[in-house]
């Protein structure tokens, strides 16, 4: 295999330094993910029009109302014949005509055949369809210039599929085909889980709209977009909600305006600093917390709790931290709340590292990279030398981000590691 071997030094700007081994307790990812998906409920159910169904999650299995097709249909321009009355140079009397949608009231007999296109039914009496390439007419007559054989070029009823059969399954994602498939059964109206309203609160006094006049400190508020358009376009109702500021009053007036979500995303203020004051507001207002603090790289502070029931998690206010927590926390939940199937481990592959690392600590690495294709076919993935969890170039131009357990030794270009593929 050949491979650009780079070394690259890994630099987290702006990041905690690695810890050493136990000196702070923080919950493993995998254990994290696990009490965060457990007890989530998928929301409930609502019908929706055919139109609007794509991309939802069926809640139901749904039954065809009807065969598809739901009679005997000619799949060829042609000639409904008896295959008994069709030998080679037959000569067939034409008796009707019978377009798709205007079947004949006539019955074939013997030496007759009746006029059919694509999608006519095909009449009583007949078995065959003979298509017209192989036929001559005269007049009322038509001569077969090849021997039909019997039941050719008939789309049998039921099959594709029987009245009553099952189409699709609850749970299944509605995609194109699956509303192809609806259709053709003749339904109208499909059960689906409701979209889970997420809230995204961005936090801090630094935190403005983009396009905001800037004061020289001000930053623009880019986490709570990027996990709006991440979690809008996997389905939910992703709501960008006013920031609050680094304040009690701010924030418990953010809090008590969240009643109507299925789950809170917090963004900032989760650290340990004096203005973090977003778990400690949110216990006043009654929040049960599950955990706080996991052993990630990106996403050390993630917090995870219940507000009234109401799932929150709190995420990281540096926004690479807060998008890889949520590739790796939120998807999964709103799946689980969309009722889609979620997988207990994380949605994985393998691949090459294309540079070397160093050993890593206790925090589970998810490091940024670009991936291609070696020659032998192997997938590469190339980590940046900058890791900064601030770092949204970087972010942007990232194909995947690199898995490493905590404590990994150092590696060299060309080991097998694991991926997880950025959308
Ligand atoms: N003494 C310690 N300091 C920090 C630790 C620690 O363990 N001990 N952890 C570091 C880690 S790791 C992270 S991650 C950050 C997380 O801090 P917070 O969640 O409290 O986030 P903030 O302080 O509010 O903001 C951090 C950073 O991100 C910017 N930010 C915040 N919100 C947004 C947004 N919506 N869009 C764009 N940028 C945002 C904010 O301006 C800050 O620069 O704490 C470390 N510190
Ligand atoms: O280093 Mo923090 O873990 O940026 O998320």
């Amino acid at each position: 295999m050949r491979i650009q071997r780079q070394k690259v030094k890994l630099s987290y700007i702006n990041m905690a330094p690695p810890t050493p081994k136990g000196d702070e307790f923080m919950l493993d990812v995998a254990t994290a993910r696990a009490r965060i998906l457990e007890n989530l409920p998928p929301c409930g159910q609502e019908t929706v029009a055919l139109s609007a169904a794509c991309g939802r999650i069926l809640a139901q299995d749904v039954h065809a109302r009807r065969a598809n097709p739901p009679v005997n249909v000619s799949a060829m321009d042609g000639y409904a014949v008896r295959a008994a009355d069709a030998p080679q140079g037959a000569v067939l009397r034409i008796i009707d005509e019978a377009p798709a949608g205007r079947p004949s009231a006539r019955t074939v007999a013997e030496g007759e055949c009746i006029r059919l296109f694509t999608g006519s039914q095909v009449p009583t009496g007949a078995d065959t369809v003979v298509i017209q390439e192989n036929t001559q007419l005269a007049g009322q007559q038509v001569t077969l210039t090849r021997a039909a054989t019997k039941g050719q070029n008939i789309r049998t009823q039921g099959q594709d599929f029987a009245q009553g059969a099952v189409l699709l399954r609850a749970g299944t994602r509605l995609g194109p085909r699956d509303i192809g498939l609806a259709a053709a059964g003749g339904l109208v109206w499909l059960p689906v889980f409701r979209r889970p309203r997420l809230g995204i609160l961005a936090t801090g006094d630094e935190i403005l709209l983009p396009g905001d006049t800037a004061p020289p400190d001000g930053i623009f508020n880019s986490a709570s977009f990027m996990l709006a358009a991440l979690l809008g376009q996997e389905g939910a109702d992703a709501i960008v909600l006013p920031v609050a500021r680094d304040n009690a009053t701010s924030l418990s007036n953010a809090f008590a305006n969240t009643h109507d979500l299925d789950m809170l995303v917090t963004i900032g203020g989760a650290s340990v600093g004096t203005y973090d004051l977003v778990r400690p507001t949110l216990e006043k207002a009654g929040l049960v917390q599950n955990f706080w603090k996991i052993a990630m790289r990106p996403g050390k502070p993630l917090m995870f709790g219940t507000l009234n029931g109401m799932p929150v998690l709190g995420l990281p206010g540096n926004p690479v931290a807060a998008l890889v927590c949520s590739m790796v926390f939120v998807l999964p939940a709103l799946h689980k709340l969309m009722g889609r199937a979620v997988a207990d481990a994380l949605d994985t592959q393998p691949a090459l590292l294309g540079a070397d690392v160093g050993d890593n600590d206790q925090r589970q690495d998810f490091l940024r990279a670009t991936l291609h294709t070696a020659p032998d076919g192997q997938l590469v993935a190339t980590p940046f030398g900058q890791q900064g969890s601030a770092q949204l170039n970087i972010l942007a131009q990232s194909q995947a981000l690199i898995i490493r357990p905590p404590h990994a030794n150092a590696q060299k270009a060309g080991t097998p590691c694991l991926i997880m593929r950025l959308p």
